[in-house]
């Protein structure tokens, strides 16, 4: 007997000449404007916009076995070639005077040959440029990798991110497709091959350590910066005194937020700015003497309450520190900081993606697969941040968006 299918199977669109150019149009469009915007004002908004209007006009004019090549081969091979080239520390070694394969191995143990085949990939991928047969120089980004926070940033993407994320559909098919929940036992373990929390790996694993918090810096360094967005003269100016911390960073990493804020703001409002974290963390921001001395540094678990000093500040902020936790170690956190404040002058303000009901960004949506992958943790949506933090006794007062950056503004209720 044949099953007659109830519904007619849709004719897949493996034809090349089945992609409409009606579909392409309005990101054609999109790039022109934009395209004439940064041309005349070199506006970054516009740069931003034409990044993400090319790559759904590529997403609309690939055919499905153009999709395949690039997710299967065409972005894993780039991703290998790349770190081989970085770990034989063979791209520092480009500039604008053209190098052969056999001037790139020179000094490393690698074959020629082989370091023919990596630079030829990567020259494909515009990752470095080829000026000629077997001739090779710099690009901004391969002269990037030099700089410790895009250093850090790859090599915590290669030791880190990339094997949890490999082993992810795997360790989900293992655990029967349950959202995963238990930090101790989760993608990165099994990733990893380890048993330690994230936090854990990082403190005892130092260069990944390190190159995690270089990450960081690197990270945010790419993005809106929050007090480009969000009036901190008018939200925080006032009432603060120079006695009571004016801006206290909780995990605030090695203090790339607060040096940004103390160089957007200068002496225009008064108060101590504090820089919180691990030990090691603490350490390493004062070992880089890039903290100005308006910054204090010091360590603090913010699983612990407030120590005195620091207790009264105009605001407490964070970033990217609650989308690392679920709601019960979040709620902790949010309790002390809510023992610490006080009524009518202090302010949380909460530096994180406010994930989009609709028409999430994939920076939303890549973050959200990060926290499940790094921390079995999660991105959150507008309701779910008023209810996480109203079980800590406060409350929304404004929320301040660029793109798909965000920031929540909170008081004790
Ligand atoms: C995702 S990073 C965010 C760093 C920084 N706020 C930023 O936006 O780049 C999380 C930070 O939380 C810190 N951290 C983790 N556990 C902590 C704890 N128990 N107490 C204080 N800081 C902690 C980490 O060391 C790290 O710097």
């Amino acid at each position: 007997m044949v099953i007659q299918p109830t519904t007619p199977t849709p004719q897949l669109p493996f034809d090349s000449r089945s992609i409409r150019p009606k579909m392409a149009a309005p990101f054609l469009n999109d790039i022109a404007e934009n395209g004439k915007l940064f041309l005349e004002t070199q506006d970054d908004g516009a740069r931003r916009k034409i990044i993400a209007a090319a790559s759904s006009l590529i997403a609309s004019l690939e055919n499905p076995g153009e999709v395949m090549a690039r997710i299967g081969w065409g972005e894993p091979t780039k991703a290998a070639a790349l770190r081989t080239a970085f770990e034989l520390g063979i791209l520092k070694k480009l500039s604008d005077k053209p190098l052969s394969s056999v001037q790139l191995a020179e000094g490393t143990k690698a074959d020629p040959t082989l370091v023919a085949r990596v630079m030829k990939h990567l020259a494909a991928n515009d990752l470095v440029k080829e000026v000629g047969q077997d001739s090779y120089v710099a690009t901004p980004f391969s002269g990037a990798t030099q700089d410790p926070t895009i250093a850090g940033g790859l090599t915590y993407s290669f030791e880190g991110m990339i094997p949890t994320f490999y082993g992810l559909p795997e360790f989900l098919a293992k655990t029967d497709y349950q959202n995963p929940t238990n930090a101790e036992d989760g993608p990165v373990q099994h990733g990893l091959k380890t048993t330690q929390p994230f936090f854990g790996i990082l403190q005892s694993n130092q260069r990944l350590g390190s190159a995690f918090n270089n990450f960081m810096t690197g990270y945010a360094k790419m993005r809106p910066r929050w007090y480009d967005f969000y009036p901190a003269l008018e939200q925080l100016g006032g009432s603060n005194t120079t006695k009571s911390p004016l801006l206290v960073d909780v995990g605030g990493g090695l203090g790339h937020e607060l040096i940004g804020f103390h160089a957007a703001q200068g002496e225009q409002l008064k108060g101590q700015l504090v820089l919180q974290d691990l030990p090691s963390v603490i350490q390493e921001a004062t070992d880089s003497k890039l903290l100005p001395s308006a910054i204090q540094a010091a360590p603090h678990d913010f699983f612990q309450p407030m120590p005195e000093e620091y207790k009264g500040a105009r605001a407490y902020f964070m970033r990217l520190i609650l989308h690392d936790w679920p709601d019960s170690q979040c709620q902790t956190i949010l309790d002390n900081l809510r023992d610490a404040m006080v009524k009518g002058h202090s302010k949380v303000i909460i530096n994180e993606a406010v994930l989009n009901d609709v028409g999430a960004p994939w920076q939303q949506t890549s973050l959200d697969w990060t926290m499940m992958g790094m921390l079995v943790s999660r991105e959150r949506t507008e309701s779910q941040w008023r209810d996480l933090l109203a079980k800590s006794g406060l409350k929304i007062t404004g929320i301040w968006s660029k793109e798909a950056e965000n920031v929540i503004e909170a008081e004790l209720i």
